[in-house]
């Protein structure tokens, strides 16, 4: 039985031209690990049955709503540039949950969460678990409160006849600010502007074009009308929303999307690999459509992307924990147990931390003290300038060995070039780069051809130093320690209310995901040192005996022409 939020939201939202299936579809409360409330099928839906559709003008975004009208072009993206980033579509929010009943959307905002397990809203300590995962470096607490103290308090201050001032404590406060930005960011959608209502509107289309990077993407349908594509567009926007939080990114002037709150299309919980439907959009409407056959009794699961642990525990405050398709004997000295994680894990490494360990590299073999000086920084800064313009990767992102999510990977018969595939194509590019001769890197420039990425001993080395720094940046210890500590936190049942452990089982969780990628890739590149230093070794020998064979066969000619 829905809650007395949820039935008059439903309510609302079919009095407003939005279409249920009730026969097919309701809301229920699933236990927590599979997300809490969502969907569930009713019946047997077959595939490509539409479960729900949302009318556009049930859509919650600045173009819906009437407070950048009501505040005025100049003001909204001239003095206060509230068309950039998130900040136009939070106060939008604040604004409409402030004027309560008077909002169209006031039932939708009685059934949103008020409060969250996102890291935003973690102490110190909890904070503190998390040290080293890619969660910490992309929470963008602080610039998201500037953005709160620098563009959206003042607009609230600038008019006090649209927000009444003795409300700012209460309606429009930092942490009303945080449950909108965190509402936008684990519950909002990319979705195409739809042109014709904007020509209708005659409006420019710049207003209200938010930031890229939001919860759930929404698939465009082919032309035919309503069937898609299989695998169709279902990433995250990680990369576009990276470092990016409340304060969400610069507006693309030409950009066609937008981020909007999509009501009832934010119900649906996802997991890993399971989504069974998507969100399509047509001109009026928006419409969540079945991939697959779902069975009654089962749950609705969109896809937010499938992200990794930190990604998810960042954005949305939960994460996967599923059984891995890959166990790794160094971890369980049992090949036979069941590993849990997320299988779309990976290890973040920032350039930064590759650059000093190539210097450490260069100049342990420099021989410094025979008279060469030390590379420094200095002499890699026209290299990482380079590489920026060039490739622009300041992140690498790993995987784990066994994930195969590159089938053409494993099927590579190379061991060099698997090698190179499983360590990252682009960090050995960037640690070949790094390691060049200079006039060999003067040459690749004035050519502008960036070095190829190669697996050589050297290289090996320098992702090892990489490998090994990067542990020793987590708190916990490595995989096992963190496994023992997740299960004597398992030992006792985590209770609803016992935050403090949730969040500690969370950070937990993602930072042995990461560091299960971490130590198998430590596994292959000490595995693959051996042979590779082997073959290089019988390379040099091969070619001393080829440079031997050829002064031979110098002489040789030598003295005979001399006979002659
Ligand atoms: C788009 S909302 C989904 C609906 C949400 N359960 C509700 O009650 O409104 C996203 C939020 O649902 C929860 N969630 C979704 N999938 C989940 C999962 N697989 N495990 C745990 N929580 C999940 C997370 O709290 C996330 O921030």
């Amino acid at each position: 039985m829905p809650s007395p939020e949820m039935q008059a939201f439903f309510s609302w939202f079919q009095s407003n031209d939005g279409y249920i299936d009730t026969a097919a579809m309701d809301v229920m409360d699933f236990p927590a690990s599979e997300g809490g409330r969502g969907a569930i099928a009713l019946v047997d839906i077959p595939e490509n049955h539409t479960v729900f559709s949302i009318p556009r003008k049930l859509l919650l975004t600045p173009r819906t709503s009437a407070l950048p009208a009501k505040m005025g072009e100049r003001a909204w993206k001239k003095t206060f540039e509230l068309h950039r980033g998130w900040a136009g579509l939070i106060l939008c929010m604040m604004w409409e949950a402030a004027q309560g009943a008077q909002s169209k959307w006031c039932s939708y905002f009685e059934m949103m969460p008020t409060t969250f397990d996102t890291p935003m809203f973690w102490s110190e300590d909890e904070l503190a678990e998390l040290k080293g995962t890619s969660v910490v470096d992309k929470l963008g607490k602080d610039d998201a409160e500037k953005t709160y103290a620098e563009k959206v308090l003042p607009a609230i201050q600038s008019r006090p006849d649209l927000f009444a001032q003795e409300d700012i404590p209460t309606l429009y406060s930092l942490d009303v600010f945080h449950m909108m930005g965190t509402r936008i960011q684990s519950r909002s959608f990319t979705v195409e502007k739809d042109e014709s209502e904007l020509a209708d509107a005659g409006q420019d289309q710049d207003v209200g074009n938010a930031s890229m990077g939001s919860a759930m993407d929404v698939d465009e349908p082919e032309a035919t009308g309503h069937e898609h594509e299989d695998g169709a567009v279902d990433e995250h926007n990680e990369d576009d929303d990276e470092g990016e939080d409340e304060d969400g990114d610069e507006a693309d002037e030409d950009d066609n999307t937008e981020i909007a709150m999509v009501p009832l299309a934010d119900i649906l919980n996802a997991r890993y690999k399971s989504e069974n439907v998507r969100l399509f959009y047509e001109p009026e409407c928006l419409k969540m459509v079945s991939t697959r056959v779902i069975k009654a009794g089962e749950q609705i699961w969109n896809t937010y992307g499938d992200p990794p642990n930190a990604e998810l525990l960042r954005a949305y405050g939960h994460v996967d924990w599923l059984p891995l398709p890959f166990t790794s004997k160094s971890e369980s000295g049992n090949a036979q147990e069941q590993e849990y994680g997320n299988p779309g894990d990976v290890l973040e490494i920032r350039a930064d931390l590759v650059v000093q360990c190539v210097l450490d590299e260069l100049n342990a073999n420099a021989n410094v003290g025979g008279g060469n000086s030390p590379m420094t920084m200095d002499d890699m800064e026209p290299r990482i300038d380079w590489w920026m313009e060039d490739v622009g990767e300041d992140v690498f992102v790993l995987e784990h060995p066994l994930a195969d999510t590159d089938a053409s990977q494993s099927s590579t018969a190379d061991p060099k070039q698997r090698l190179v595939q499983t360590l990252t194509p682009s960090l050995l590019a960037f640690i070949r780069l790094l390691s060049l001769p200079a006039a060999d890197f003067a040459r690749a420039q004035q050519k502008d051809k960036m070095p190829k990425p190669g697996a050589d001993a050297r290289a090996l080395r320098v992702a090892r130093a990489v490998l090994v720094r990067r542990a020793g940046m987590y708190v916990g210890g490595g995989v096992l320690e963190d496994k023992a500590a997740l299960g004597a936190l398992d030992a006792v049942p985590v209770s609803v209310g016992d935050v403090g452990k949730r969040r500690r089982r969370h950070a937990i969780m993602v930072r042995l995901g990461e560091k299960r990628v971490l130590e198998a890739l430590l596994g292959v590149v000490d595995e693959a040192a051996g042979w590779v230093e082997k073959e290089e070794g019988a390379g040099a020998k091969d070619e001393k005996k080829n440079k031997r064979k050829a002064a031979k066969d110098e002489d040789a000619e030598g003295g005979r022409k001399k006979r002659r």
